[in-house]
């Protein structure tokens, strides 16, 4: 036996002899009994003895504090680790040759020859890494200079039905100038559907101008949006200061949280709209306006019209095109690719190799409901890339709610992925028709008669399908 090991080892190692010689890297090879095999010229040279005197002798005997031996025993590897030879802290690794089954012999290779060269190349990885993070912050920036949008449709993940019919009527409704009005709860990914209705329409190259407007303060957003002249109230900077607006003209403005709008601003805001011209506070003469318009909102704007929040006229001007988002949790399919996309990101931006998540963990993620959306998977995801070890995500790195999901309601991966291609004949009919519906729905800005007239089917069968589905 012991000598068909040697075999097997002398014709591995025979194969690559004059590659492993031509490394930079130290590589020393033991066989079952922990003696050596081979070592590379680089190493015997660095050790001051010849190759062909060390080949048979105890690796112990020849190699100050290593660990080959232990590797051999163990069958385990060892990754860049500390070893001191000849008073040089080297890092080293170690790996078990296993041919069906059986160490065979072992495998050790020096990387960095001391700690200084360690540090020096560590220094080289990060200036690569920096200058590579430089030239991407840089087309970024160069992209924003042009437009202030830096969001493509390309960057818009999901291969799901709805985001399929979804990323069609972006693509019909950009070209022209019609106002959009973006709806879907926080985190589905409405900003960034502004950003690509933006960079796909005649203006991608002028402004792209965006106003949150339940963050500016009810005194301050008059002055924010239409500006101000030199003088206009206490406080006004010298030589006044120009609004979103008039910075917006030529190309687009976004109006997010337009459902925050207080009701005195909603009524200047439709003043503006509908003579198309702006004037700023303090200001005597209106500056013609050639903006276009898309406003978003989380919030029911026919409630907040019933109640008296909303003002309906503004709401029909806006209410041009309407483009809904859906909560991720209905549209699960997209949840892995979702997942894997912020992981790989991160890995970009961190030089660090993504880690996977276990099935555990993306069981229980799939069955989530993920009321925060997309930016609560991508900071769930964020915290697993973080402080995951051995590139692997377990359900314990995920926060405690996604593990209280009833496991017996709990799909599985494949059953979400599989979700149009398993069950009965019955079942998928189901889940096939339930998409065509509420893709329906999205394309004609969830107007119901419209969407019902676009499947052909009467209002009433529309209805009693949406009843059977759960579509909101
Ligand atoms: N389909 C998607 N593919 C990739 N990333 C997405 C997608 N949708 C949203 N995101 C990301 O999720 C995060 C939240 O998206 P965004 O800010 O556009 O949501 P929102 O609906 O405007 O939220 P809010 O209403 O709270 O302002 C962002 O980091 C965005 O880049």
């Amino acid at each position: 036996m012991p000598l068909k090991k040697t075999e097997k080892l002398t014709q591995a190692a025979n194969t690559y002899k004059s590659i492993l010689n031509a490394m930079e890297e130290w590589v020393v090879i033991v066989d079952h009994q922990s003696k050596i095999f081979f070592i590379n010229r680089p190493y015997a040279r660095f050790l001051g003895v010849k190759a062909e005197d060390v080949k048979g002798k105890k690796v112990t005997d020849v190699i100050e504090n290593t660990r080959m031996h232990i590797t051999v025993q163990t069958g385990k590897a060892e990754r860049l680790s500390l070893q001191k030879i000849l008073g040089s802290n080297m890092i080293a690794s170690r790996f078990p040759i296993i041919e069906q089954g059986e160490v065979i012999g072992a495998i050790g290779t020096v990387i960095f020859h001391d700690t200084h060269e360690w540090k020096q190349i560590n220094t080289h990885i990060k200036a690569l890494l920096t200058e590579q993070d430089f030239n991407h912050q840089k087309q970024l920036t160069s992209d924003k200079a042009l437009s202030g949008a830096s969001f493509h449709l390309n960057d818009v993940i999901g291969d799901s039905q709805i985001m399929k019919a979804l990323s069609a009527k972006v693509k019909q409704v950009s070209s022209g100038d019609v106002t959009v009005l973006i709806r879907g709860e926080s985190g589905t990914g409405k900003e960034l559907y502004a950003h690509a209705i933006h960079q796909l329409s005649d203006r991608a190259e002028s402004p792209f101008i965006k106003v949150n407007c339940a963050a500016i303060p009810e005194n301050l957003l008059e002055s924010e949006l239409f500006g101000y002249e030199e003088g206009a109230f206490t406080g006004a900077k010298r030589g006044g200061k120009a609004g979103k607006f008039q910075l917006a003209n030529g190309g687009t403005l976004f109006l997010d949280e337009i459902g925050d709008m207080p009701l005195p601003m909603q009524a200047k805001l439709l003043r503006v709209l509908q003579d198309r011209e702006v004037e700023s506070v303090g200001g005597t003469h209106a500056t013609p306006l050639n903006i276009r318009l898309i406003t978003a909102t989380h919030r029911p704007l026919e409630n907040l019209i019933a109640s008296g929040a909303f003002r309906a006229d503004l709401y029909y001007r806006i209410n041009v095109v309407s483009i809904a988002l859906p909560p991720l949790r209905e549209r699960r399919e997209d949840i892995a690719k979702l997942a894997d996309f912020f992981l790989q990101k991160l890995s970009r931006r961190t030089g660090r190799r993504a880690p996977k998540l276990t099935v555990q963990a993306l069981t229980a993620m799939l069955a989530y409901d993920w009321p925060g959306n997309i930016r609560e998977l991508e900071n769930v995801m964020e915290a697993a890339f973080y402080t995951s070890h051995d590139r692997k995500i377990p359900l314990s790195l995920l926060p405690a709610q996604l593990s209280q999901t009833p496991t017996n309601v709990a799909p599985t991966a494949t059953d979400i992925t599989a979700s149009q291609t398993s069950g009965s004949l019955k079942e998928q009919l189901n889940a096939a028709e339930r998409n065509i519906i509420k893709a329906a729905l999205i394309e004609c800005g969830d107007n119901r008669t419209k969407a019902a007239q676009k499947l052909g089917i009467s209002k009433s069968t529309f209805y009693e399908k949406i009843d059977k589905y759960g579509i909101s």
